[in-house]
Order: structure tokens, then C-alpha cells, then sequence
């Protein structure tokens, strides 16, 4: 994670983890006594982005765009419809249950709902050891000692051994859910929405915690927010997704400061965030009516019905993912805050460097 709030953010050089290539998740839709496909929901629709180990990559959208499939998908608790998840080299988009359990260790997923996730009926001991027993590991001391070890590591008590999970409030709860990720030292964490379930004054612990962990055990996240501004500290590189494509991905800095695709103007504006550049608040963008649906969605880009800059090319021509300026990719045919000055007129293309090519 990047800890100075407007430092040089250059986005994190180093072994690649993750790199995800044309992802896809289409849910079918089934009607009629023979279950007959009518349609799909395209939850994720061709994605691309990579990974780098050590560092916190922020998926951010509104509701409904698709960032706890692609979560699912990446832990593989999905499959993929299309498209490739390459883990360490290796090649995870389809391996089977059996093939995938020695790699379950390795990448783990934080859920939301610090209630739900946790079984009421056992004890924290219980919980938390759950995966030594599911992936046959012994440690030096035993279960109950390394269980132990994970609830100090995670600011609870030894004590909470035998305790249940009613016996503990939000924030204590989802600190349970996380020493049960921990118990493996996985490699990668996908954290969805780990503190929205939270009280406002409890989700800052919760979120140095995780700081303090990625340190410590050198993890790598993949964390997932509605909105910008629960990600913005903790975040090296954000992806902006709307309707199950990425819209925008880039630095944390050039991110908040110099957002180029309209919809990440729109989350911006909608969130407090101070502006570090001292020219007053930024103005508020109110998008019109709702997210379409992932079942029919606009065609070309997705985001022209709600769009205050869409023209003819909008909503003929998808535009594709471009690097816009080092480390920074957009997909939009009039992007803000381009260097060199102006967007470009009705109908002309803007320049770049194609990074992933627009639907065939
Ligand atoms: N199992 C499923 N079957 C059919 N449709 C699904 C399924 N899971 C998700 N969807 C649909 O896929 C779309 C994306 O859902 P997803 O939960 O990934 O979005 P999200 O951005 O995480 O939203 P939220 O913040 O509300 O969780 C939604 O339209 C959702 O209804």
C-alpha cells in the first residue's frame, strides 16, 4: 500500500502475481419447464489487467458492475465463461476442484459481511483453524497454538479460543474472518468490501490492520469498494469499472487528481475527498438515471446513456482500454485531463496505446 498521500505514486515495479486477459462471466438466464437459455447477464465482460505482487489493487464501481464476480472469479469460486487468470505463471482459469485445492491456500477471499460469513454455531477456534483441517497442515506447535498466534496477530485474544462468533461486534467479527484468511500466509487476498458492513469509527482499524498485515507478510490485495473514497489510502492502483468492463485504470495519484474517463469524474464528485491542490471542492456530477442492465446493455461504450460528453462515436464505436499517459489507461472517446490539453472534437479518435482491443 502507498502511505504518503500525495508522494510520487509510479505504479509498483515487480514480479507480476496476477495477470487477468479478456475476462468473462456470463450468467445464463433460463426459462421454461426445458430451461431453455434465453439470454445471459454479463456480469464481467472482457477484462484485463495484472497484478503485482506486494501491492493493492483497488476494483471500484457502483453497484451491480460486476467487482464481487470478478472477485469470485480470480478466487476461482467461479468459473469463467472467456478469458484467462494466470496465478504465479501459471495458467488457473479452468483447473478443476481437485486441481485448485493445493492453490486455495494461496489465494484467499475476505467477504463482506462479517455476520454471514462466520458459522454461528462454532467457536472461533473452530473457525479460524477450519483451514489447517481443510488443507491437511500440520504446524510445529499444533492447531490450537497457531490459532492462538492469528487471533494476537489480528488484535483479539488468546482467549477468544472457545468463545462464538454472537460474542463479538462487527468490527471483531470481520478481525475473525481475517485470521481465518491468514491461517494459509496466502499470496493473495481479495478483500470485498471488508469494511462497508462496518460502523464508520471502526473501518479505519479494520483497514490498518490489513495495512499492517500486507507489511508484515508481504500480501498482495485485490480489494473491492462501491466508491472511491474507502480506497483511496490504501490503494497503489485503482481499476474503475462500470457494467462489467474497466473503464479507467491507474496510479492512486493520477486517479484522484487527474481522472480521465467521465464516470470516474462522476465517483469522484460524489465523495468527499479534500483537494490536495487547494482549488476548492470539485464540482457535483449527478449521473442521470439508473446502471442499465447487464442483461441488454448499451452498445459501444456502455457508459454513453448516462455520459454529459457522449456524441454519434459513443454509441457506435466501443472504446477501447488506451494508455493515455504512463501508467494511466482509459477507455473513452473524449477523456478529461489528457496531456497535451484539449479533448478531442466530435468523431475524431484520441491518441494512445492500445492496451486491450474493443470487442469483436
Ligand atoms: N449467480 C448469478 N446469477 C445471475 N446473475 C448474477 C449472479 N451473480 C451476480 N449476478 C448479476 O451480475 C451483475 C454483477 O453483479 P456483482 O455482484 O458482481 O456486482 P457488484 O458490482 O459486486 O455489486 P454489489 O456491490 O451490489 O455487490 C449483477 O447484475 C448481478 O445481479
Amino acid at each position: 500500500m502507498t502511505d504518503t498521500e500525495s508522494g510520487t505514486a509510479t505504479p509498483p515495479v515487480g514480479e507480476e502475481l496476477l495477470a487477468v486477459t479478456g475476462l468473462k462471466k456470463h450468467f445464463a438466464i433460463r426459462k421454461g419447464l426445458l430451461q431453455r437459455q434465453t439470454g445471459a447477464v454479463q456480469a464481467v465482460d472482457g477484462l484485463d489487467f495484472t497484478v503485482t505482487r506486494g501491492e493493492t489493487f483497488s476494483l471500484v464501481g457502483e453497484s451491480g458492475c460486476g467487482k464481487t464476480t470478478t472477485g469470485r472469479l480470480l478466487t476461482r469460486l467461479l468459473e469463467p465463461t472467456d478469458g484467462t487468470i494466470v496465478f504465479e505463471g501459471r495458467d488457473i482459469s479452468h483447473l478443476s476442484e481437485g486441481r485448485m485445492r493445493p492453490l486455495r491456500k494461496d489465494v484467499q477471499m475476505i467477504f463482506q459481511d462479517p455476520y454471514g460469513s462466520l458459522n454461528p454455531r462454532h467457536t472461533v477456534g473452530k473457525i479460524v483453524g477450519a483451514p489447517f483441517k481443510l488443507q491437511n497442515v500440520k504446524t510445529p506447535g499444533g492447531t490450537k497454538k497457531a490459532v492462538q498466534e492469528l487471533l494476537e496477530l489480528v488484535g483479539l485474544s488468546p482467549e477468544h479460543y472457545n468463545r462464538y462468533p454472537h460474542e463479538f461486534s462487527g468490527g471483531q467479527r470481520q478481525r475473525i474472518g481475517i485470521a481465518r484468511t491468514l491461517a494459509l500466509r496466502p499470496k493473495l487476498i481479495v478483500a470485498d468490501e471488508p469494511v462497508s458492513a462496518l460502523d464508520v469509527s471502526i473501518q479505519a482499524q479494520v483497514v490498518n490492520l490489513l495495512e499492517d498485515l500486507q507489511e508484515e507478510f508481504n500480501l498482495t490485495y485485490v480489494m473491492i469498494a462501491h466508491d472511491l473514497s474507502v480506497v483511496r489510502h490504501v490503494s497503489d492502483r485503482v481499476a474503475v469499472m462500470y457494467l462489467g468492463k474497466i473503464v479507467e485504470i491507474a496510479d492512486r495519484v493520477s486517479l484522484y487528481e487527474k481522472p480521465m474517463h467521465p464516470y470516474t469524474l462522476a465517483l469522484l464528485s460524489a465523495v468527499p475527498i479534500p483537494d490536495t491542490k487547494g482549488k476548492g471542492g470539485r464540482e457535483r456530477i449527478r449521473l442521470q438515471g439508473d446502471v442499465p442492465s447487464p442483461i441488454n446493455p448499451p452498445p459501444a461504450c456502455r457508459f454513453h446513456t448516462r455520459c454529459w460528453k457522449a456524441q454519434d462515436i459513443c454509441k457506435t464505436v466501443e472504446p477501447p482500454l488506451l494508455q493515455l499517459a504512463p501508467g494511466h489507461q482509459a477507455a473513452c472517446h473524449f477523456p478529461e485531463n489528457q496531456a497535451g490539453g484539449e479533448a478531442p472534437k466530435t468523431g475524431t479518435a484520441r491518441q494512445g496505446t492500445p492496451i486491450a482491443t474493443p470487442e469483436s
